[in-house]
């Protein structure tokens, strides 16, 4: 069975103009997103602009300073977070993985690695899997207690390209087969999932939004990566016109100065545009 995306339906997590201040410095600010049941969100945006401390805020594992974060109670959220402290010195195999963050029956654990396509490894030591296979044990564990949410912070990681398909299909499978909500950070600022239903451009705030490109269209990238490629993976890019300061002020590509971007700037618009693809600047900064 297949669940679309329902904006109608009740958010699972909404964001409202939430804030995350440490040592007197705003990392995120302004944010508001939401996600909906079969929804698959991507957050992108250059390092440090926020992307996991937002998706901390959604699950709650990080309380905002300022805005608020509405969750049903009980939500459901499964989390493959970007780095997992592993002691790789001690042996451990992927059914103990499964298994470490609470108990899970022999045939729950069976159904999320068969899921995952691990189903023939359950007994391999962790740290011989391959970067893919690593990836695909870790969101079984975390879509094995059927979550309601699944947050994927940066799930092709140390994966090639090909590996890359592969775990967006898997992605794709768990919500058309779940209907779960998805939010996923991309490592790649010009590529999302092309099932990706809304992106979220982070830069210490939100940037700006919209649906990606259905898909690439040239020919030189289906040449390059094969039609399967532009099944799969859409371009979403874009320029920032304003650079955030260490101090938390903003610097514009005119060279004025102000205390915050304003709506103006030319880019704080929901946009899903084909022609308005333009690229980060190499060394950009932000608050
Ligand atoms: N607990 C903390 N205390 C102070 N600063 C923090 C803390 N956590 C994160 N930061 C800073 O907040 C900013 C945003 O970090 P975050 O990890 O959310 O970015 P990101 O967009 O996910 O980056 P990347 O693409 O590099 O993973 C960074 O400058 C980071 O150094």
């Amino acid at each position: 069975m297949l669940y679309p995306a329902n904006p109608a339906s009740k958010p699972l997590v909404s964001l409202h103009n939430v804030g995350v201040r440490r040592d007197g410095r705003w990392l995120v600010r302004g944010v508001d997103f939401s996600i909906s049941p079969g929804e698959i969100v991507t957050l992108i945006g250059p390092n440090g602009s926020g992307k996991s401390t937002s998706a901390k805020a959604a699950i709650g594992v990080l309380k905002p300073d300022e805005g608020r974060v509405e969750r049903p109670s009980g939500l459901k959220v499964g989390y493959v977070p970007q780095k997992l402290a592993i002691d790789w010195t001690l042996p451990l195999t992927v059914r103990r993985l499964m298994t470490l963050t609470g108990p899970l029956s022999e045939r729950e654990m069976m159904a999320a690695l068969e899921a995952a396509g691990m189903a023939h490894m359950p007994d391999a030591e962790v740290q011989h899997l391959s970067g893919g296979e690593f990836q695909r044990a870790l969101m079984a564990r975390a879509f094995a207690r059927k979550p309601d949410l699944l947050v994927l912070d940066e799930p092709v990681q140390g994966v090639d390209f090909s590996g890359e398909l592969a775990l967006y299909d898997l992605i794709k499978q768990i919500r058309n087969s779940t209907g779960c909500g998805i939010l996923l950070i991309s490592h790649d600022l010009h590529v999302v999932m092309a099932e990706t239903d809304t992106v979220i451009c982070l830069n210490g705030h939100v940037c700006c939004r919209g649906t990606p490109e259905t898909v690439s269209q040239s020919p030189e990238y289906v040449r390059l990566f094969g039609s399967r490629a532009a099944k799969t993976l859409a371009v979403y890019s874009h320029h920032h016109d304003h650079t955030h300061l260490p101090d938390g002020r903003v610097l514009h590509s005119d060279g004025s100065v102000t205390d915050h971007c304003y709506p103006e700037d030319g880019h704080h618009h929901d946009h899903d545009d084909p022609e308005h693809s333009h690229h980060h600047h190499a060394g950009e900064r932000h608050a």
